[in-house]
């Protein structure tokens, strides 16, 4: 796998060396790592389904990032995401700022590609934002979304809105159920590559990302899809959006579920 990404260094265009290794020493002196190990669904399982198998996956993983890369900002990618961001977070000890979940920036690229396949737009020039769960309680609010600026509910009928709402918080399943084995990986790694670009730049543009919530938008203190802006050192701040009620409730019970499930971890 390695050498086969190395091999495309020249149409890429990058000089960073590329290695594998199965023994987590190699994590030494890591500044970004994105988390990825564990097992993918299949098609019919749920991601709560991995929560057993990748819990052991993630804890092993977690210890020999607070013995090798102590200082590292983690992207965590495993599923269930919340679980195993929150997971993360306590076996390594580390700050709710260097533990980061990736699922947000999935799914609001998923949500924009698929408001695109309507005809209306390019993909890039559809802003929305997914937030909550990576699942059953994902929020989109519709009330933030623009096409160019243009309010995206005044441009779609609000029947066939839920129904791509609805269609992109099923993407994964969707592709699970066409891949036939394992889950998808082309957008979600192009996903986590674009978090670690933005904090390696220290830019702090406006994206979706699981963190602690801590007091924000008045949702119980759980691992949650929030708008974030990242800097070098991860998570920088959660924005405040101006949601509609409707959708401060969604993701108000989004945080409910959540903070039940993580709590039914061992
Ligand atoms: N957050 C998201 O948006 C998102 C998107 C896609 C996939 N995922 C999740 O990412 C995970 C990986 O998916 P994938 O499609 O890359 O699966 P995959 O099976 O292709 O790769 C998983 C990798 O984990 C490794 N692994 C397994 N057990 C390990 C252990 N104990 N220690 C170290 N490595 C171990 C395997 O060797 C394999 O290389 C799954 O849990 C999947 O559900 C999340």
């Amino acid at each position: 796998m390695a050498l086969d990404m190395w091999h495309s260094a020249p149409l890429r265009r990058f000089t960073t060396r590329i290695e594998g290794s199965t023994d987590l020493s190699a994590l030494e002196g890591a500044r970004y790592i994105v988390m990825t190990a564990g097992r993918p669904r299949q098609p019919g399982m749920s991601r709560t389904d991995l929560t057993g198998v990748n819990a052991e996956i993630v804890g092993n993983v977690a210890d020999g990032i607070r013995r090798y890369a102590p200082a590292s900002v983690v992207v965590v990618v495993t599923n269930p995401l919340e679980e195993m961001t929150h997971l993360m977070a306590k076996r390594t000890g580390f700050p709710s700022a260097r533990v980061i979940g990736m699922a947000g920036v999935l799914d609001s690229a998923r949500f924009c590609s698929l408001v695109a396949l309507e005809g209306i737009a390019r993909p890039e020039d559809v802003d929305a934002i997914a937030l909550g769960s990576h699942g059953a309680e994902m929020v989109i609010p519709l009330s933030l979304a623009k096409v160019q600026g243009r309010p995206l509910e005044q441009l779609i009928p609000k029947d066939r809105l839920a129904a791509i709402v609805e269609r992109a918080r099923d993407s994964g399943a969707e592709v699970v159920k066409l891949l036939q084995k394992g889950s998808a990986y082309f957008s979600p790694a192009e996903s986590a590559a674009s978090m670690v670009a933005a904090m390696v730049k220290g830019d702090s543009e406006l994206i979706a990302a699981c963190v602690q919530s801590g007091g924000a938008y008045g949702v119980d203190d759980t691992r949650i899809g929030l708008p974030v802006r990242l800097d070098t050192d991860g998570v920088k701040e959660i924005a405040e959006l101006p949601l509609r009620p409707d959708e401060r409730a969604a993701l108000a019970a989004a945080a409910g579920s959540i903070a039940k499930r993580i709590s039914e971890l061992a």
